[in-house]
């Protein structure tokens, strides 16, 4: 069997990068860009949201980044996914590895199936491992609210506990504890800002296709049936009426390990989670930080998620706020660059997000324009 043994050795290996809306993907996925590992990685990278922040946030490399942001990946761009990962394999050689960062609702099923579709993908592409992060600090309440967040756990080969630093010794031992009783059998490790061990993650022949086969018969026939579908799975419920949620009331420490849904092929999404995007000028920061603060100790437990890029007035960098509920943290990014239009992109990520009110908000923080004679 030499000639599989060769087969094998020329496979690049692929690794998936999951977790609930603003875990530490993208943490993960800067610090292993720029890892002393003298790999050199494709990146595919998913994201939730009108307008791309996402790429804005991933450190500049010599890298390739392919963005997908038109849809999600595990159903809407699904094809796309497929189109990048075939290009990717025609021209083996200029990378080591591909990584792709879904979006924190995507389902992983169909993104790792992906691997398996096509003779050419599957015989040059070695699923590695899909890794879950997980934001210690909002585990417990993602249970009860997302059925999603559960489901990237189950599908995961190694899971990092990520945000220790937010948590007790004691709610970080309970988090790790329901990883454990929804997947028995991934690698867990801990971090805080994603600061794992990249041996850890990376190369880790930790995708195993007999337990996914054993857990689900079907994975790889959906994943044959998907591709002759380029949109999504010939079960994808387009309208969204179907989708199921955990409820409050479920309880999430009697899992076996069996549970999630892979009868279906494409993802059914939380449709209860929306995005608004909002764009401007210039702001004024001595507006722009109360409002923030405030919108986010009374709107938090319904903001899952917020990102922006902003363009203080008479700040020659931009700046980076980033939040998940009550939590928000901002930065100095790179300075503008010239000709680059000093533009502020804000987008919340969340439920019953009242887009007026909003909008209203962002408004009254634009820097005024100099009062005209
Ligand atoms: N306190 C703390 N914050 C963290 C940690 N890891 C990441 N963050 C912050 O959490 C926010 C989300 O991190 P990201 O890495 O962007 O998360 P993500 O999973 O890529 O987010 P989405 O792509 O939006 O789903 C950012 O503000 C990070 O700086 C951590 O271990 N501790």
């Amino acid at each position: 069997m030499s000639r599989t043994d060769t087969a094998a050795a020329e496979q690049v290996p692929v690794t998936v990068l999951t977790g609930y809306l603003g875990s530490g993907k993208t943490t993960l996925l800067n610090r292993i860009l720029t890892g002393d590992h003298g790999k050199r990685y494709a990146v595919i990278v998913n994201e939730f949201g009108e307008i791309g922040i996402d790429n804005d946030l991933i450190v500049e490399t010599d890298e390739e980044i392919y963005e997908m942001n038109n849809g999600c990946i595990c159903c809407t761009v699904r094809g796309d996914l497929v189109r990048v990962v075939e290009g990717l394999v025609r021209r083996k050689g200029r990378f080591d590895a591909i990584i792709v960062e879904t979006t924190g609702l995507a389902d992983p099923v169909p993104v790792a199936q992906t691997f398996f579709m096509d003779d050419d993908v599957r015989a040059r592409t070695r699923l590695d491992a899909v890794v879950a992060l997980v934001d210690a600090k909002h585990l417990p309440l993602r249970l009860k609210d997302s059925r999603e967040a559960e489901d990237q756990i189950a599908f995961a080969d190694v899971v990092i506990v990520n945000k220790t630093d937010l948590v007790t010794p004691e709610e970080l031992a309970a988090v790790e504890a329901t990883v454990r009783a929804i997947n028995p059998h991934a690698r867990i490790h801990r971090a805080a800002r994603a600061e794992v061990d990249l041996a850890r993650v990376l190369d880790q022949g930790a995708f195993d296709l007999a337990r996914v086969l054993d857990e689900d018969p079907a994975f790889l026939e959906q994943a044959a049936h998907a591709h002759d579908d380029h949109v999504c799975g010939p079960d994808c419920d387009h309208d969204h009426d179907h989708h199921h949620h955990h409820h409050g009331d479920h309880d999430h420490h009697h899992h076996d390990g069996h549970h999630h849904h892979h009868g279906e092929v494409a993802a059914i999404h939380d449709v209860t989670v929306t995005s608004i995007s909002l764009k401007g000028g210039e702001m004024d920061e001595k507006t722009f930080f109360p409002w923030i603060q405030a919108l986010t100790q009374t709107e938090g437990p319904n903001i899952l998620r917020l990102k922006g890029i902003i363009a203080f007035a008479g700040d020659p960098d931009r700046y980076v706020v980033q939040g998940v509920h009550m939590i928000i943290e901002g930065d100095h990014q790179r300075a503008w660059r010239d000709g680059e239009p000093r533009e502020s992109r804000l987008v919340f990520i969340g439920r019953d997000l009242d887009r007026a009110r909003l909008e209203a908000g962002f408004t009254a923080c634009l820097a005024k324009a100099k009062t005209p004679a």
